[in-house]
């Protein structure tokens, strides 16, 4: 695990930006292609910098493939859409291929909506757009970018709930979010932990006991935290935090 805390969201954007790019990079040169899983909340606005110079331009989009780590069970024009979020902000100024962006559905039940999407990633699998991982049977995404919520929670995985149990499927759904919406669909935490590479970020004081009980506590109550569960077989985890974020921190300060 490598912990990068920023004295500023300029800065912790600017190397966000960096780290996906090399990322980026890495994962076209071993097998052709980029995909990566986004979350929603103001993880989209911290990588900004991707639709500017000089990434706009040296970044090759037309290997990206875009999915998403969670979704909330609305319209895609909704407010609280996690697609409506990443389009209005950074799809729709970056040279992303539109069949290569794969939202959830819509118009389905939750419970259709996550087995329909885990059916979409199983072809995705099986053409290698998405690599497998070695260890499991599960899709290894080349990135899942995740936000820590206050309350420890990352994509629609929140703290007790049973949703952290869930071994066997790679998409699940909720009905019973502790935020709104109540209804969503999420990776699994087995899936989560089989990409090659996972991005958390935190930034803002309000997150900062949270990212203290997810890096530094020892306290076993502490390991069924869904931020700490996040925890990849094999693959690469980089903690992006600001100050306020990494303020409770002892072992990083
Ligand atoms: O509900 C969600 O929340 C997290 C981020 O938490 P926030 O409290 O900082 O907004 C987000 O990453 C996730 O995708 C989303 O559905």
């Amino acid at each position: 695990m490598e912990v990068r805390i920023h004295e500023c969201l300029d800065e912790l954007s600017t190397d966000l930006a960096d780290q996906i790019e090399e990322l980026c990079e890495e994962s076209i040169k071993d097998h052709g292609v980029f995909a990566v899983a986004i979350s929603g909340g103001s993880i989209i606005s911290l990588m900004r910098k991707l639709s500017e110079a000089p990434y706009k331009k040296t970044i090759d989009w037309s290997k990206w493939y875009i999915f998403w780590a969670d979704e909330r069970v609305v319209a895609k024009n909704h407010v609280d859409s996690n697609y409506k979020l990443a389009k209005d902000n950074l799809l729709s100024k970056l040279p992303i291929v539109p069949s290569h962006v794969y939202s959830i559905n819509d118009s389905l039940t939750a419970e259709e909506a996550a087995s329909e999407y885990e059916f979409v990633i199983r072809q995705l699998v099986k053409t290698r757009v998405v690599n497998v991982s070695n260890i499991s049977d599960c899709p290894k995404f080349d990135l899942i970018l995740l936000e820590v919520g206050a309350d420890g929670h990352v994509a629609s995985l929140f703290p007790n709930h049973p949703v952290l149990e869930e071994k066997n499927e790679w998409v699940t759904f909720i009905a019973n979010a502790p935020k709104p919406p109540p209804e969503r669909i999420t990776l699994t935490l087995p899936v989560i932990n089989s990409a090659a590479n996972v991005i958390m970020v935190a930034t803002g004081g309000v997150k900062a006991e949270a990212v203290r009980m997810a890096i530094d506590d020892m306290d076993p109550e502490c390991s069924v935290l869904p931020a700490r569960m996040i925890q990849p077989s094999v693959g690469k985890l980089v903690w992006f935090l600001d100050v306020e974020a990494a303020s409770k921190l002892t072992r990083f300060s």
